[in-house]
């Protein structure tokens, strides 16, 4: 449903700053995979991310969602397609609206009416009910300002936000890394409930290789702008963080330490 073919990214081409972000990136996604995407810093993950929403173009190469070539469509007309939650917890909500007016614009996202946030007593009985799964009270503050919730509080509205509209792809990019390992905890578990209810196809940028072997059927390992290793739900069952960093030494031949992938 979701497929890269040969997708290729320079930044600052012909520059001294020239720096090849994505070399030939072939991938493909079927209806409902969990993907979770590990990798260095600078490996291309989150450029692997802003081709599929529409944030960047790539300089050659294709992307398609549902075999509709989207490859040129610009990130606000792709809205309704891709869901995407940050790794800031402030930035996919707006600090000065309340909870249901923040739900009602993300009910909006990808229409074709303008943008409102008004809110009916239907909606907001809607709104209650979906805020009811996270468990954490939210549907009993609908008129509270997002500004006063805590970062995991506003990350799980972010995520339940972001696949409102039921999006093709939902996209997480390092969306638990700003929280403290509770709250990393709460959001993985809510990412994988709202996303196994919705049977949402999704790509996971961690850092946290523990995270990317339990979550998802699927684990893929970016290095220098390449995908280096994919692993299906059984190839990566029982494997260990150990496991993974012998296999970035095995393929690209260099020795690496823990740190460097789990920064
Ligand atoms: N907008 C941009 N302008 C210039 N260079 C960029 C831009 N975005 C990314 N890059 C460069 O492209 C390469 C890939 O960056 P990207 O952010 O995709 O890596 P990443 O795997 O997400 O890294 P990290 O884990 O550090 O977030 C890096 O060398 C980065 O400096």
């Amino acid at each position: 449903m979701l497929t890269l073919t040969d997708v290729n990214k320079t930044f600052f081409p012909g520059t001294v700053n020239e720096r090849r972000a994505l070399r030939g990136i072939e991938l493909h996604l079927r209806e409902g995979d969990f993907v979770t995407v590990i990798g260095s810093n600078g490996a291309g993950k989150s450029t692997v991310l802003n081709v599929i929403s529409g944030g960047l173009t790539p300089d050659s190469g294709t992307v398609t969602i549902d075999k509709r070539n989207v490859t040129r469509l610009k990130d606000h007309r792709r809205a309704a397609l891709v869901g995407r939650v940050f790794q800031d917890p402030m930035a996919g909500t707006a600090p000065h609206l309340s909870i249901e007016e923040n739900m009602a614009i993300a009910d909006k996202r990808g229409a074709t009416r303008m943008l409102g946030r008004g809110v009916t007593n239907a909606k907001r009985r809607r709104f209650a009910e979906e805020l009811s799964v996270l468990e954490l009270g939210l549907e009993d503050r609908l008129k509270a300002k997002v500004g006063l919730l805590s970062g995991g509080q506003r990350q799980a509205l972010s995520l339940l936000m972001a696949t409102f509209s039921d999006p093709r792809i939902l996209l997480l990019d390092e969306h638990t890394a700003a929280l403290d390992p509770q709250r990393a905890e709460l959001v993985t578990r809510l990412t994988e409930q709202i996303v196994t209810d919705k049977g949402l196809t999704t790509l996971m940028v961690t850092h946290n290789m523990e995270q990317a072997l339990r979550v998802g059927n699927r684990l893929v390992m970016m290095h220098d702008g390449q995908i280096i290793l994919d692993l299906d739900e059984e190839q990566k069952r029982g494997k260990t963080v150990r496991d993974l960093l012998g296999e970035f030494e095995k393929i690209k031949g260099a020795t690496l330490d823990d740190k460097t992938l789990l920064q």
